[in-house]
């Protein structure tokens, strides 16, 4: 623990670990079981030889580039992100800060098309590249779905999936102060402080500029080298719930570059609204009953926009655990 100003900060230090890669070209048996140990071990994996071709993400890293080189006033006409829509400093209605700015869109087409026309002179054209991506993106998180488990493919119209595009601009000077950044990293600052995601899986591509970190279970801070041509996948708080805790959400920030601005994508697979999020039955037995209590995904990101980013929100929907094994009921 260190004290700064009166308030007491806890760190985590930093550790270099390999992040695990999948090879999505390989045999579907082997490839569901790297896919599962993955999601159990960090809850953080890398993908390569994905389907999703270069032109989408170019198309989409472009025209996210050309967004953010705007003047503020024309930024800010696609703003405030209440919650969709430009954002710059603020996250979410709670007060947290970072040193970035954002484009929040929710994936449905209408408002994908509807939004345009406040981001970009060319709206059909950059409608079109965000369709694309999110298209291929949602193709590629179903695929994952499906390697963890059936009965989870999302939905294509009604799903409460989203699209971001972060924009962290080369910061030389720390402008909020955090001792976890002394080592190794004393220039940057929080572009985007400590969370797990509330979705079910998020497809994260950045370019090739470092800056996002992930949590170990042991609460080191490991950075995931960039990789432009590969996406980075992480486990959600609602797929923490559909496995019955199997896998854990893994916890992430992203820091600032000192030298170069770094730009992110990150499609958030998220179900209908009205979906239940409760353990899967093949997760829950006599011996792993289960450690939720039932919540719709509209419940759940209700209780999300109330607390603050770095809250742990799955706590407000634990079920109180069962102390004496004697307490588990006899199998039927
Ligand atoms: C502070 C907040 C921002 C956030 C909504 C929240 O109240 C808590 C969850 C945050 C988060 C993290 C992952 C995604 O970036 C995000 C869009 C989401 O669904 O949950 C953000 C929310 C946001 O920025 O609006
Ligand atoms: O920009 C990044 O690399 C991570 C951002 C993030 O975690 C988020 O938007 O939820
Ligand atoms: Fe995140």
């Amino acid at each position: 623990m260190v004290v700064a100003s009166s308030m007491m900060i806890r760190t985590k230090k930093t550790k270099a670990v390999g992040i695990p890669t999948i090879d999505l070209s390989m045999e579907r048996a082997e490839l569901s079981k790297q896919v599962v140990k993955a999601c159990e071990e960090y809850g953080f994996f890398k993908v390569v030889n994905h389907s999703v071709g270069k032109e989408v993400i170019s198309t989409l890293e472009e025209q996210g580039a050309e967004f953010f080189s705007k003047t503020a006033a024309e930024k800010h006409r696609a703003g405030p992100a209440t919650p969709f829509g430009y954002g710059c400093r603020n996250i979410g209605p709670n007060g947290d800060m970072g040193d970035l700015e954002y484009l929040l869109l929710h994936t449905n087409p209408l408002t994908i098309s509807d939004r345009s026309k406040t981001i970009s002179n060319d709206p059909i054209k950059f409608s079109c590249a965000v369709n694309d991506y999110i298209e291929s993106t949602r193709e590629l998180a179903c695929e994952i779905l499906d390697l963890v488990g059936e009965g989870l493919r999302l939905q294509d119209v009604q799903s409460d999936s989203l699209l971001r595009i972060n924009h962290y601009p080369q910061m030389v000077k720390p402008k909020s102060w955090d001792p976890s950044l002394m080592k190794g990293n004393s220039n940057s600052s929080i572009g985007f402080g400590e969370h797990s995601d509330p979705q079910i899986l998020t497809i994260l591509r950045s370019n090739n500029v470092g800056g996002l970190q992930i949590s170990t279970h042991d609460g080191l801070w490991i950075p995931v080298p960039p990789d432009s041509n590969e996406f980075f996948v992480m486990v959600g708080d609602a797929l923490q719930v559909l496995t019955n805790g199997r896998f854990t959400s893994v916890r992430h920030r992203a820091l600032t570059n000192p030298l170069k601005s770094r730009m992110s994508m990150m499609y958030f697979a998220a179900p209908p609204l009205n979906w239940w999020i409760t353990p899967l039955s093949k997760m829950v037995t006599p011996h792993n009953p289960t450690l939720y209590k039932p919540f719709t995904w509209a419940q759940y990101k209700q209780a999300a926009y109330s607390l603050r980013l770095g809250a742990s929100r799955l706590d407000l929907f634990k079920l109180q655990q069962q102390q004496d094994s004697n307490l588990v009921p006899p199998s039927p």
